[in-house]
C-alpha cells in the first residue's frame, strides 16, 4: 500500500471517438480515467476526435496520431488507453506510430478484475477472459509484452503464459472451461439447496460502485469489502437477511456493471452475473447522486436484459441521497416499488425492511387452523417458511396463525383434511 504511494504512478494518456451529436464519449473517458485510477494509474491528459466511425486502421486519424504523440513528449506518459476495444491492427499500428504501449478500454477493465478476483471461481473467470482476449491480439500485444514489470495491462497470466503459442492458449482454456464448469455445478448445487429450503432470494444489483454492498453491510453483518473502487465486487456474497416475524429473506451481492462491458467478461463471469436470473426480486441500487444516474440505470436494465433477467419484482433503491446536490425527481419507470436512501449513513433501511416485508407478505396468505399434533411436521414447515403470528396449545392441537407461501398452505390444506378423513 504504502509502495504504491511513494511510487510514482505510471502516466497514461486517454483517447477517445466520438461518432455522432449527443453521444456519450466525454463521459464515458471520464469513467475511463476512474477506471484508470482504480488500476493503479494516473491519466494525464484526454484526446478526443470527432469521426463517424474509428478509423479502421489506427484508431483516430492520422492528424490525431501527431497530436497523441505530442501530448506523449510534453506529459512523459508510457501508455496510451483508447476508450473502445482495439482491434490486433490498430493495436498494431498504434505502437508502431507512438512507440509507447497501446491499451484499451477492456484490458483495463480486465486488470482490474484480475486484481480483485479472490475466489478460485472469480480468478478462473478471469484468466479465461485475459486469454480470449489476448490469444487473438498476441501479433499485437508482442511489442508492449517485451517492456514491462508491473504495468497496467499485464496482471493476471504472468509473462510466461502470454508467450505461449495459440495452441497452448486453446490448451489452456480448455481447462479453464473444465475447472469453471465443475464450479458452476457446485454453485448449481448450492442454488439447488437454497431452492429446497424455499427461503426467497433477492439480488442486489446495479452500476459499479452504486453502493451495492454498503447496503448488504448495513442490511445484515455481511462485512463484504466495500470501496469508492470500481469493481470492488466480483464474488457473489449471499446473507440472510432477518425480517420480523421469522421471516428470511437471502440477500446476494453481485458484481457491478458497466457501459461497453468487455463481452469477454460478461462471457467468463456468466455465471457469477446470472445470480439475478435465479433470483425471485431484484434490488437495484442507484448512486442518486451521480449525474450520470439515469444512463446507468439504462445500462443495468439492458445488461439485465441481456442476461435472460425479466419478470421479476424490481425495487430500486436511489442511494447516496446524502450527497445529492440536485433536487430533480428520482423516478424509474421500470421498478415495482422505490425508496431513497443512504446505505452507508442508515437512512432509510428501516423503510426498506418494512418495504421487504410487505412483499414477502404479498406473497404468502394467512392460514388459520388447528394442526393435530400427529402433524408435527407441518408445524416445523410453517416455522420454516412461514411467518408465524400466534401458536396455541388446544386440546386436539396447536391452533396456528401463520403467513405462509401458497404451495405451503397447499399442502397444509391436503394434510388436514386426509387427516379429517381418516379420524
Ligand atoms: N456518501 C455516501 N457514500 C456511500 C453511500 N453508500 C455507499 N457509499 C460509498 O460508495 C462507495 C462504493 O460503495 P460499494 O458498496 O463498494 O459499492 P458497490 O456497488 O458494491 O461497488 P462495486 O462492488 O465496485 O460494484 C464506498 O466508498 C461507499 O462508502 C451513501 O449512502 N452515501
Ligand atoms: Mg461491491
Amino acid at each position: 500500500m504504502i509502495e504504491t504511494t511513494q511510487q510514482e504512478l505510471e502516466k497514461v494518456i486517454l483517447v477517445g471517438v466520438c461518432d455522432n451529436e449527443g453521444d456519450d464519449t466525454e463521459d464515458s473517458l471520464a469513467e475511463l480515467a476512474e477506471l484508470v485510477q482504480t488500476a493503479g494509474a494516473q491519466a494525464v491528459e484526454t484526446i478526443i476526435q470527432n469521426r463517424e466511425h474509428v478509423h479502421p486502421g489506427t484508431y483516430v486519424g492520422s492528424g490525431k496520431v501527431e497530436e497523441i504523440r505530442e501530448a506523449i513528449a510534453r506529459t512523459g506518459a508510457t501508455s496510451v488507453i483508447c476508450d473502445d476495444e482495439l482491434s490486433p491492427a490498430q493495436i498494431s499500428n498504434l505502437s508502431d506510430l507512438l512507440s509507447v504501449r497501446i491499451l484499451d478500454r477492456t484490458l483495463v477493465i480486465l486488470d482490474i478484475f484480475a486484481a480483485h478476483a479472490t475466489s478460485s471461481e472469480g480468478k478462473i473467470q478471469v484468466e479465461l477472459a485475459q486469454l480470449r482476449y489476448r490469444s487473438s491480439r498476441l501479433i499485437g500485444l508482442g511489442k508492449s509484452l517485451s517492456r514491462q514489470g508491473g504495468q497496467m495491462g499485464n496482471k493476471g497470466p504472468g509473462e510466461k503464459k502470454l508467450e505461449l503459442d495459440r495452441r497452448l492458449i486453446q490448451a489452456r482454456v480448455a481447462q479453464l472451461r473444465r475447472e469453471l464448469k465443475e464450479v458452476e455445478q457446485h454453485r448449481d448445487i448450492t442454488r439447488a439447496k437454497r431452492k429446497k429450503n424455499a427461503k426467497p432470494v433477492a439480488a442486489i444489483v446495479g452500476y459499479t460502485n452504486a453502493g451495492k454492498s454498503t447496503l448488504l453491510n448495513h442490511l445484515t453483518q455481511a462485512e463484504v469489502l466495500e470501496e469508492d473502487k470500481l469493481f470492488a465486487t466480483l464474488d457473489p456474497t449471499t446473507r440472510v437477511l432477518e425480517l420480523s416475524g421469522k421471516q428470511e429473506l437471502l440477500l446476494t451481492d453481485t458484481v457491478g456493471f458497466i457501459r461497453k462491458l468487455p463481452h469477454h467478461l460478461i462471457e467468463a463471469f456468466k455465471s457469477t452475473l446470472e445470480e439475478a436470473k435465479y433470483a425471485d426480486y431484484i434490488i437495484h441500487v442507484v448512486d442518486a447522486s451521480n449525474p450520470q444516474r439515469e444512463k446507468h440505470m439504462q445500462i443495468v436494465y439492458q445488461t439485465l436484459t441481456e442476461l435472460g433477467v425479466k419478470d421479476k419484482p424490481i425495487i430500486t433503491l436511489f442511494n447516496k441521497q446524502d450527497l445529492r446536490t440536485d433536487d430533480e425527481p428520482l423516478r424509474d419507470f421500470r421498478a415495482d416499488y422505490t425508496l431513497s436512501i443512504s446505505a452507508k449513513n442508515e437512512i432509510g433501511l428501516d423503510r426498506v425492511r418494512d418495504l421487504l416485508e410487505q412483499i414477502l407478505r404479498d406473497n404468502k396468505v394467512l392460514f388459520e387452523g388447528i394442526i393435530p399434533f400427529s402433524q408435527g411436521s407441518l408445524l416445523q414447515q410453517i416455522r420454516k417458511q412461514g411467518e408465524l403470528l400466534s401458536e396455541e396449545y388446544v386440546a386436539e392441537g396447536v391452533s396456528v396463525k401463520a403467513y405462509v407461501p401458497q404451495d405451503v398452505l397447499g399442502r397444509l390444506l391436503a394434510a388436514l383434511e386426509k387427516n379429517k378423513t381418516e379420524s
